[in-house]
């Protein structure tokens, strides 16, 4: 089978490898929509992600939806056929972490895509089955695929607790900006201020129904929430842009009492802000790290047709293309490229 391999050179090629079998718990999925992520996009620039270093070859892709073709012997044969997405992350099931339900703290879990572990831009990957969920038939592989970047955007919403009449301020227009403003609508959040660097994906996230946009490298932020909410400042702020001054502003945007969802990564862990501002105001700050238990949530306000995360899709290509796909990626105004194994 072709698997598309990032060198420690960072070359991304195509392969030939065995197609794998299932052990006992596992399913052997013929991939059909992978999505390239941001994170996949860092490592094909620089190798490396924090102390995650591309010292070995590495398949990328970790948004991943396709067809069960075989099963392992403790696993149903009526999946066989069956579309499924794949929850990336599977934890080790032992430690106090995953005993407490809190899997995505899991400190020895397998995540696809982070090295050493092989992500799902292949032909063929093998996944523990109850990683594997079923999508309902309104459902597309498009759609499975990119439940994992839902995943997050569900995850910090329940972070933040968000409820029915809040609103919110998504700082960053990128994929996970704009399926947490997704979730915290399906929450029940009823006004969505969104910001960016970028006029087209303002425009997209305007299209996708934020309720104000707001370009921070010609306005400024605080005053602008300030106007929309008579000085109040938002519920909830949800940083999603990894950009040191939308830190600081995500501070200045919440109403005293209010949260704050930390879900951006900085370029180099560093984010300066003003704790006293924290105290003062009795602000509630959360981290956000991946998602747990949100697979079958996300499934299901899909089926319902309650979130759309299609539209976030600007270009596709065939994993022969992987590689222009990955350089595509890179633009600035790239949302999401999916990689579509259709027919090949
Ligand atoms: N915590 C987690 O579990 C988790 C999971 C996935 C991604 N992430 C992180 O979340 C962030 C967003 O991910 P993504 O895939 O959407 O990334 P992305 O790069 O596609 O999107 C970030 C967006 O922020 C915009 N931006 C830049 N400066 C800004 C500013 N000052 N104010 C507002 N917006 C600004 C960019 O133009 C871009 O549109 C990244 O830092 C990523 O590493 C975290
Ligand atoms: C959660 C996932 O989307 C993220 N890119 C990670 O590797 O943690």
């Amino acid at each position: 089978m072709r698997v598309a391999v990032l060198s420690p050179d960072l070359e991304l090629t195509l392969e030939e490898r065995d197609r794998p079998t299932p052990a006992a718990d596992e399913v052997v999925v013929r991939m059909r929509s992978i999505g390239i992520c941001g994170s996949d996009v860092h490592y094909y620039e620089h190798g490396r992600i924090g102390d995650y270093v591309v010292d070995s070859p590495l398949v990328l892709g970790h948004e991943s939806a396709g067809e069960v073709v075989a099963v392992g012997e403790d696993v149903d044969d009526a999946r066989v056929g069956e579309r499924v997405t794949l929850e990336p992350g599977v934890p080790c099931r032992r430690c106090e972490h995953c005993s407490r339900g809190e899997y995505n703290l899991c400190p020895d879990v397998t995540f696809m895509a982070t090295p050493p572990d092989d992500g799902a831009f292949a032909e063929y990957v093998a996944w523990p089955a109850d990683f594997a969920y079923a999508l309902p038939d309104g459902v597309s592989l498009d759609e499975g695929a990119l439940v994992e970047p839902l995943s997050v955007g569900i995850h910090v919403a329940r972070r933040a607790n968000v409820g029915v009449g809040d609103s919110v301020l998504v700082t960053g227009c990128g994929p996970i900006g704009l399926l947490a403003m997704e979730a915290v609508r399906a929450a029940g959040a009823t006004e969505v201020v969104i910001s960016d660097v970028v006029p087209e994906k303002l425009t997209l996230a305007e299209e996708r129904g934020a309720d104000l946009t707001v370009d921070v490298s010609e306005e400024d932020l605080v005053a602008a929430v300030d106007e929309a909410t008579d000085g109040r400042g938002v519920d909830v702020v949800i940083e999603a842009s990894g950009a040191p001054p939308a830190v600081q502003s995500a501070f200045d945007a919440v109403r005293r009492g209010g949260s704050v969802v930390l879900v951006g990564l900085a370029p180099d862990g560093e984010m300066p802000f003003d704790t006293n501002e924290i105290i003062d105001n009795e602000l509630d700050v959360f981290g956000s790290f991946r998602y747990r238990n949100t697979y079958p949530a996300a499934i299901d306000l899909l089926a319902d047709g309650a979130v759309d995360v299609a539209g976030i899709v600007d270009f596709e290509a065939g994993l022969d293309d992987v590689d222009a796909a990955f350089r595509r990626a890179q633009e600035p105004e790239t949302v999401k490229g999916m990689i579509r194994l259709d027919g090949e």
